[in-house]
């Protein structure tokens, strides 16, 4: 059977339950996801004056070929790209700057320096999202920031971060898609504090300061990250949850869930129907963590349908901003991007497949044998038929055909860097 005729027998066992899988796939093909850029070189980036990745998170795994350049950044996501149906994003860190040879700080970045970023996303009808990077950098090598005692340098990371609104804006400006800007700082101790509070006050007045002034929502949204520990910062992180949800709550910023930066068995999943009963919009960082916050590449597991589920259900594919992270340097990295982003659209479109509606009565009429039944089956509903004509339609690879693509570029491309 064609890919088109299994499609069109999946489609039956869809309406059975009054599902419109044409509908699910036209919904499916608006949602863009933010491909995070520094999987592509283990969180490198271009600077002159380069340090090592500090901010108590890792890359480990030495896989040969990664980008050492912008234009190789850029071919490689545009590899990337080519293998992920629908239109997507991009996610940008400062580090990755083009500053044609010269050392310019941070403090000092300015939207000229990302011009060729802007120039490639029009080119590819791309929207960009942004980060200041508080960490890889001398002034961060205590692993402080914004919350540091000293006034120079927490002066010289606000100033970073007012100048990566502004590249936001201009991300938003130029690209008619506003850009997020979210800001993850690594702040906190190894061991016990003997006082939690001055530094969130610290790190609150920074966020005063660098939200001051206002940049229009038709090209700009600000994200606050927060995270429970972090190499080196295993006791206390000065911005926790409960630190930027009520920040975020305040004063009207997205709260940017990490789904890497909570207790092992706490599930962002569990927390968006929460958060959007008092926020518009909030953001996240799919990522996969093993034991620890590990950024292991995303797979179709159990919380990664949860999450979809839990958009898709609660009508918030447009509430909620999906961006990636992971960074896995022991395999391919075209692949990797490939993988995890492949799997959270199939994640989406699982969620798009399931009688949401049907359920929800279900649990409200308390008739939980149905539920539990149903939710169970529709895990082997022909998910897969409409996942392969999804691609086929989007011209991308249809099923594991992508691989292939992959080990060719890396023979003709990455192997000779
Ligand atoms: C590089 C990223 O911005 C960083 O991973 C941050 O988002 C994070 O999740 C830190 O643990
Ligand atoms: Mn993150």
């Amino acid at each position: 059977m064609s890919v088109k005729q299994q499609y069109e027998s999946a489609k039956q066992a869809y309406s059975k339950w009054g599902i419109d899988v044409d509908a699910a796939l036209d919904t499916l093909k608006s949602v863009p996801i933010s491909i995070h850029c520094w999987q592509g070189d283990d969180i490198g980036g271009f600077e002159v004056n380069k340090s090592e990745l500090s901010g108590g998170i890792d890359v480990t795994g030495n896989y040969p070929g990664k980008a050492t350049t912008p234009e190789e950044l850029r071919a490689d996501l545009e590899k990337a790209l080519s293998l992920i149906p629908g239109t997507h994003r991009v996610n940008l860190h400062a580090l990755y700057a083009e500053t044609n040879g010269e050392a310019v700080d941070r403090d000092q970045l300015k939207p000229e320096h990302f011009e060729n970023w802007v120039n490639w996303a029009k080119e590819h009808g791309l929207g960009l999202d942004f980060n200041p990077t508080l960490f890889s950098h001398e002034k961060a090598a205590d692993g402080l920031t914004l919350s540091h005692p000293d006034e120079d340098i927490r002066r010289f990371w606000i100033d970073h971060c007012i100048a990566s609104r502004k590249i936001g804006e201009h991300f938003g400006r130029e690209l008619g898609t506003p850009c997020l800007t979210n800001v993850w700082i690594p702040d906190g101790y190894k061991d016990i504090p003997s006082d939690r509070l001055t530094p969130r006050k610290r790190l609150k007045e920074s966020l005063d300061e660098i939200f001051a002034e206002d940049i229009d929502e038709q090209y700009h949204l600000d994200a606050v990250e927060s995270k429970v520990f972090g190499i080196g910062s295993e006791s206390y992180v000065v911005g926790s949850h409960e630190f930027y949800l009520g920040y975020a709550l305040k004063n009207n910023k997205l709260c940017l869930l990490d789904t890497g930066h909570y207790h092992p068995t706490e599930t962002v999943s569990n927390k968006i129907s929460s958060m959007l009963l008092y926020s518009d919009k909030l953001a996240l960082h799919v990522s996969r963590p093993v034991r620890w916050d590990s950024d292991h590449v995303v797979i179709l597991d159990d919380e990664l349908r949860e999450i979809a589920l839990e958009i898709v259900r609660n009508d918030a594919l447009g509430k909620v901003i999906i961006g990636l992270d992971f960074f896995d340097a022991s395999i391919n990295r075209v692949a990797a991007w490939t993988i995890g982003t492949r799997n959270m659209v199939k994640a989406l479109l699982y969620a798009l497949l399931v009688p949401n509606d049907h359920l929800k009565q279900l649990q409200e009429e308390g008739n939980f044998t149905d539920r539990l039944a149903l939710m169970e089956e529709f895990k082997t509903y022909p998910f897969g038929a409409v996942w392969d004509y999804y691609c086929e339609q989007m011209n991308v690879p249809v099923q594991e055909a992508w691989l292939n693509e992959v080990k060719e570029y890396e023979k003709a491309v990455l192997s000779k860097r």
